[in-house]
């Protein structure tokens, strides 16, 4: 069953832009003889200092919307735009730079370079979005327990610690919109507690906004909004 037909509009006094939206989503997979219909006209508004949560049965379509969100796939229907800007349907080059510089992206399949150490991976993200600050790289080091992991390749790192070094990248570079797929799926209810503190935290803290696909109970207790697949 995909997202289908689904509005989630904005609960803000809409005295702000959103930053993050989604007008009448589609997005179909084929396969031989099979369409797989994963987004069918999802539309959505996410605003400044909103903890967000997305829920869904497995396979409804979570990931697809991120990945549509975040400019990495092209939805067959409908647009996306990200801070003001349209992010659907323009050349790969420059959903890719809008991407660098305002999205944080924390992605099931972990966003780590396996030949890069954390502290690698936590660096390119940060000169990717065009800044490089020595003493946040530390601060979230130890924030997510990994300061003595720090030169550690990713392919060397257990399932925990790999969780928590793509949250440490996801959130390097301070970008005002964190999009992430599951980020507690492989972790203790411990380093889950941690994990979700620095997912909400910056929003609260800063302003910024946060879209977390989860099956988890304890995350969702956490969002300001919780998104249902109906
Ligand atoms: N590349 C692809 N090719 C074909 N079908 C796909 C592809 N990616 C996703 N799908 C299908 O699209 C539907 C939505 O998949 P998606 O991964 O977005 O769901 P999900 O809600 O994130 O699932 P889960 O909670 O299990 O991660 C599923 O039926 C899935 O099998």
């Amino acid at each position: 069953m995909p997202i289908n037909g689904t509005s989630w509009l904005t609960r803000s006094n809409g005295a702000d832009q959103p930053r993050l939206e989604a007008f009448e989503l589609y997005r179909f997979y084929h396969s031989a003889d099979d369409e797989t219909a994963a987004l069918s006209g999802v539309s959505l508004q996410l605003c400044a200092g909103e903890f967000v949560a997305l829920l869904g049965p497995s396979g409804s379509g979570k990931s697809t919307l991120l990945s549509c969100l975040a400019g990495l796939e092209e939805p067959d229907g409908g647009h996306v735009d990200l801070m003001g800007q349209r992010l659907s349907r323009r050349p790969e080059a420059v959903r890719a730079a809008l991407r660098a510089r305002h999205i944080g992206m924390l992605m099931q399949s972990a966003n780590l370079f396996a030949h890069l150490t954390v502290e690698g991976n936590m660096t390119l993200q940060m000169l990717l979005a065009g800044t490089k600050d020595r003493v946040k790289l530390d601060a979230l080091l130890d924030v997510t327990g990994l300061a003595a992991r720090r030169r550690a390749y990713a392919s060397q790192l257990s399932g925990g610690e790999a969780a928590r070094a793509g949250l440490a990248v996801a959130l390097s570079a301070g970008h005002e919109v964190l999009l992430a797929d599951e980020p507690t799926a492989e972790v203790d209810a411990a380093t889950e507690t941690v994990i979700v503190s620095h997912l909400v935290e910056p929003c609260h803290g800063n302003g910024d906004m946060a879209l977390i696909a989860t099956h988890s109970d304890a995350l969702a207790a956490r969002a300001d909004r919780v998104l249902v697949d109906a």
